[in-house]
């Protein structure tokens, strides 16, 4: 997306943030690129039944929603509804033929580039975008013209990606940009995370809405091991991603032009990566190392010039593109009830309020009632658009924007869930969890004040119980009401929220049991800026 459209979407977002949308703490997340509605989408047939939304009662949703009050509400006057153009049964099988013929051409993933502060993601990912051709030259030729006269000529291919003023004065990315781009049989959704441990709530948002990820480290002197010691984020997000449930990831070790295109570097960088991928969950098979030059395009799609000859002298493997064509992608759980948590919440150009997010699961289309979670509101679906197109319906595990009308956007927040009124998500303040206890310093007592992270919010919480600690492999128990958890321990706890500053009420959070809905169940735990523990959610216990 050109940057002034960019700008302009930042500030169309933060002025709906400021008159009309109540975001909570860390709702600076970026829109995703390019969200004015193109056409019109498809209007059902005539005659297409309507299904009609039986009222089925969740016991578990003890709100107000529950009666049912407002999901029959008229529009607004000057609003126009649209209809569903399918049956829930007819919509399922829609989507599978559709898919099937779709993948059999391209497969669809998600990937989230991660890594220490300046190891070079947005210059890996500008420059890709120009090698793959989604970068024209007159964009090259702006960002080189803009960047060198602004005194920052180095980070011309970063400014592809780091589209906002200010990370373009500070050069460093702050929030998640999102690009799509083609390989031969992939369809590539690319969300570029922050590096600066300031935005890690950001990369976590990136991550958790990803199926695989790059981790770019710095080749050069020093750099690299600053990345990687206690405390440095390559560790930190190599960590954060695998909590997160992703299992593929490429390392691309880059800035190899520092050190000359030297062999032994390289290996020096995987001989120490690999030990700790594997300790931190990694399966070797699904590891991919990849030698490139970011800022020269070395290794990306080819190996040319001078650079590419040094370093074909010693490395004639795939290269960053090859390795992303042949990624594993994910299964879709498209049966499963629709899930969409909220990472992002603006005003288009066109009527209804803009949401970004996953669909983690389930399917939506064009005319859906969704409910809003936590909340009693709901909004119908106007526009559904996928990578600046206009769809009818989107399947699970594809990164969306859509058009919500009928819908009170103070209801709309970061973090919330959207799914369908007739099977809608829990709410918790209070859950049980399996958790895995990272390399801390200070123990885990009970009562331990912690912010728990769930998709893109993160709220007050605290340990509330230590129930027991579990052995790391079989999950067995090998003590219960321990006093402590120490560091790399596994156990089981229950977490309660805590209430934010301004009240004395917690508010609870939408979530759910892993063994219900794996990407609904999965809980980041951070203390003090510090990432301690990551889990899944057993049960809900109010
Ligand atoms: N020599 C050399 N410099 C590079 C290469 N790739 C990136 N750089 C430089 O590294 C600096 C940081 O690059 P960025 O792309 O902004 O790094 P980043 O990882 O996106 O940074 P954050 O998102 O802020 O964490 C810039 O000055 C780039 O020009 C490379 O292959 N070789």
């Amino acid at each position: 997306m050109p940057p002034a459209a960019r700008e302009r979407e930042k500030a169309q977002k933060l002025l709906a943030q400021k008159s009309a949308i109540a975001t909570p703490k860390g709702g600076s997340k970026r829109a995703t690129p390019a969200q004015t509605p193109t056409r019109i989408p498809a209007t059902p047939k005539a005659g297409t039944p309507i299904p009609r939304q039986a009222p089925v009662i969740d016991q578990r949703e003890l709100d107000l929603s529950a009666l049912n009050l407002v999901s029959n509400e008229p529009a607004k006057v000057d609003e126009v509804v649209p209809k569903e153009a399918f049956a829930k049964e007819k919509l399922l099988e829609e989507v599978r033929s559709t898919l099937a013929v779709q993948e059999k051409d391209k497969k669809a993933l998600s990937i989230v580039v991660i890594g220490h502060v300046d190891a070079g993601k947005s210059t890996l990912m500008g420059r890709l975008l120009y090698e793959l051709g989604r970068m024209d030259e007159r964009t090259k030729t702006a960002n080189e013209r803009n960047s060198s006269k602004a005194g920052k000529s180095s980070f011309s291919w970063a400014w592809g990606l780091d589209g906002t003023t200010e990370e373009r004065e500070r050069g460093i990315t702050m929030d998640i940009a999102q690009q799509a781009f083609s390989t031969p049989h992939r369809a590539i959704t690319v969300l570029d995370a922050p590096g600066h441990k300031e935005f890690i709530p950001n990369m976590i948002s990136g991550a958790a809405q990803a199926d695989c990820a790059i981790l770019v480290v710095d080749a050069a002197p020093n750099e690299f091991e600053a990345g990687f010691e206690r405390g440095g984020q390559s560790r930190e997000h190599l960590i954060l991603a695998r909590s997160l449930g992703i299992a593929q990831i490429i390392i691309a070790v880059n800035k190899l032009d520092q050190v000359g295109w030297d062999n032994a570097r390289y290996e020096e960088i995987c001989g120490l990566l690999r030990p700790f991928l594997v300790q931190s969950g990694y399966h070797p098979s699904k590891t991919k190392f990849v030698p490139v030059g970011a800022m020269q395009g070395v290794n990306l799609a080819a190996r040319e010039g001078e650079d590419g000859k040094m370093l074909s002298t010693w490395y004639s493997g795939p290269t960053l593109v090859d390795l992303l064509d042949a990624l594993d992608a994910p299964t879709r759980d498209i049966s499963s009830p629709m899930r969409i948590p909220i990472s992002n919440i603006f005003k288009g150009q066109g009527s209804g309020t803009y949401v970004s997010g996953r669909l983690l699961s389930g399917v939506v289309q064009v005319g859906e009632r969704v409910r809003i979670v936590p909340g009693d509101e709901t909004g119908v679906v106007k526009v559904i658009e996928v990578e600046d197109e206009s769809v009818p319906w989107a399947a699970a595990g594809t990164n969306l924007t859509l058009s919500l009308v009928s819908v009170d956007p103070i209801q709309l927040n970061i973090g919330s869930i959207l799914c369908p009124p007739t099977n809608v998500v829990p709410l918790a303040v209070s859950f049980t969890a399996r958790i895995i206890i990272f390399d801390i310093q200070v123990p885990i007592i009970t009562g331990a004040v912690v912010e728990l992270f769930h998709h893109s919010q993160d709220v007050p919480a605290s340990i509330s119980k230590l129930i027991a600690t579990l052995d790391r492999s079989s999950g067995k128990v090998l003590k219960t009401n321990p006093r402590v958890l120490a560091k790399s321990t596994s156990a089981e706890v229950q977490i309660t929220l805590r209430p934010p500053n301004n009240s004395t009420v917690a508010r609870p959070i939408a979530l759910e049991p892993y063994a219900v809905n794996k990407a609904m169940g999965r809980i980041l735990i951070r203390r003090e800026g510090e990432t301690i523990a990551a889990g899944v959610v057993m049960t809900i216990i109010g």
